[in-house]
């Protein structure tokens, strides 16, 4: 029986949702107590195993949590209750651009995003070639990333992490910004990602290309886990809800 990557137990992350008004309607939403921020929880009591090798599907309409729920995988937002705990090295792509330096060129934030992702500077050095083959900009290396498309940061970005050597993988939409060429490269190194034996957590709105990638799906509705199964029941509970 393969160990658990990722255990979530009791997740919670609540944000303020905040209703812009004029003035006077302050005033007014003030005198009838009206609240004029309201606080709801994105992810509510999430509990959720991951095993190691495992390549997990999460889906959901728009602003049921998905993203909310890998940035807690990740560590990049903490939970307001509840047990984030994962083993290994975590790499992925949750926000296009995040982790790369506008002002730094393609060559500078490959050393730095690197290194933000525990490679020594020997294992970027070593790895810099593949890297730059993987992303084909070799001819923007020395170019200031703010003057990158978004697609550009997509490969910078992707083809740093998959040369991290990761445990878990975290993959959110980010795919969409790729051209097809390079989205299929991508996919087919996710693909060798799983072969590998790592764990790989996905989300996307591309139900088919969740068919091709994962073997479990989990179906978030306002921040709850509401059913899981193979992808297929994952994704007819999903239709199901529309
Ligand atoms: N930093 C934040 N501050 C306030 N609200 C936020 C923040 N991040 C996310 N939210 C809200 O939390 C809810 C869940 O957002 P999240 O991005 O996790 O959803 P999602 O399932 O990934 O949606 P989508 O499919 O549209 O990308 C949404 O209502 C969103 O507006």
């Amino acid at each position: 029986m393969s160990q658990p990557r990722v255990v979530l137990e009791g997740v919670q992350k609540s944000f303020t949702r905040r209703h812009t008004r004029s003035l006077k309607e302050s005033a007014v939403w003030s005198a009838q107590r009206r609240k004029l921020n309201h606080r709801f929880r994105a992810v509510d009591h999430v509990d959720l195993h991951v095993r190691e090798g495992e390549s997990l599907a999460l889906v959901g309409h728009n602003g049921s949590g998905k993203s909310t729920l890998l940035k807690l995988v990740a560590g990049v937002l903490v939970p307001d209750a509840g047990r984030v705990l994962v083993r290994g090295r975590v790499a992925g792509l949750i926000e296009v651009g995040a982790g790369l330096h506008r002002d730094l060129t393609g060559r500078e934030n490959i050393a730095l995003n690197g290194a933000i992702l525990g490679m020594s500077p020997s294992q970027v050095r070593q790895r810099f070639d593949a890297i730059v083959d993987f992303s084909e900009l070799e001819e923007f290396l020395d170019t200031q990333v703010r003057f990158y498309s978004s697609g550009m940061f997509l490969r910078l970005a992707f083809a740093v992490a998959v040369h991290t050597d990761p445990d878990l993988f975290l993959v959110d939409e980010i795919l969409a910004v790729g051209d097809e060429p390079f989205r299929r490269k991508c996919l087919d190194r996710v693909a060798r990602m799983r072969q590998e034996g790592r764990t790989l957590v996905v989300v996307s709105h591309d139900l088919s290309l969740l068919d091709q990638v994962c073997d479990r799906g989990v179906v978030l509705d306002h921040g709850r886990v509401v059913a899981q199964g193979s992808v297929a029941h994952a994704v007819s509970s999903l239709r199901a809800r529309a």
